[in-house]
């Protein structure tokens, strides 16, 4: 099958500071690949550059074979959600999740329909009038997701999205992009320092190491490599058994 994202060469410098070097992987559609990184180690910044919010100083990047590195952030049809909900404080829940369908001039019945479905896929009925300060941290989340995947994006790059929410949350959080993920037939990119969040979320794992990128074969090939950190973490749980 071919691609749908393809990522080729991609290295970045800030100053004298390499922090992306020659970056290469694909992503099939329907796929969620899950990056481990270390603090630092350049995650963001090669999410910055996949949605056009940071340049690239070399290598393409393609979508469906079409080259996008010189396509401005809104038309690149990938979208890059931070750790921290971005809402505007302004707009309610509904008025939130509807903004990208009204800014691309959908009319009033479409983006009601739509907002209400999205509503319910993420179980927010109750609170579509409520303004973002009223909302818990996992339900800003929730609303943030929901205005991404309005759009109906090609590719969803997730930046750590759980990483400031509480151990219950995060795992409701997790279920739920699991099944939109599913439901919607998702391609994503979905960054976590989390080893056991990145074998639950993704399809296949990839690695971040001082911005080296190594995509493995297999979850197995992810266990079996012992820098991976995968058999340490396996052996810490199995003492408790
Ligand atoms: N705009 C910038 N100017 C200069 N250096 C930068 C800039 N953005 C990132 N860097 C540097 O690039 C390196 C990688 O940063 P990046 O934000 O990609 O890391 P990260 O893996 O996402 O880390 P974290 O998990 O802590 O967010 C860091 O050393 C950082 O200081």
């Amino acid at each position: 099958m071919e691609p749908l994202l393809h990522i080729d060469n991609i290295t970045k410098s800030f100053g004298s500071e390499t922090v992306l070097h020659n970056v290469s992987f694909m992503l099939q559609e329907h796929e969620v690949l899950s990056v481990l990184g270390k603090s630092g180690s350049g995650k963001t910044t090669l999410l910055k550059i996949l949605a056009g919010l940071e340049k690239e100083d070399d290598g393409t990047i393609s979508l469906s074979r079409k080259r996008m590195n010189d396509t401005p952030p809104n038309k690149r049809n990938i979208v890059y959600l931070y750790q921290e909900p971005l809402l505007f404080p302004h707009l309610n829940v509904s008025e939130n999740i509807a903004f990208g369908l009204k800014i691309r001039k959908q009319s009033p019945d479409v983006i009601k329909t739509k907002v209400e479905h999205m509503l319910a896929e993420i179980g927010l009925e109750e609170h579509a009038e409520k303004m973002p300060h009223q909302l818990s941290g996992g339900q800003r989340q929730r609303v943030s997701f929901a205005r991404a995947l309005i759009i109906e994006p090609k590719v969803l790059l997730l930046d750590e999205p759980f990483g400031a929410l509480d151990a219950e949350t995060r795992v409701q959080m997790q279920e739920l992009f699991k099944k939109l993920s599913k439901k919607m037939k998702l391609t994503s990119i979905f960054i976590t320092h989390d080893l056991k969040e990145a074998l639950t979320m993704g399809d296949h794992i990839g690695k971040i190491e001082l911005g080296h990128f190594k995509r493995y074969e297999s979850k197995q090939d992810f266990y079996d490599d012992v820098d991976s950190g995968a058999q340490q973490e396996a052996a810490f749980w199995k003492q408790f058994n």
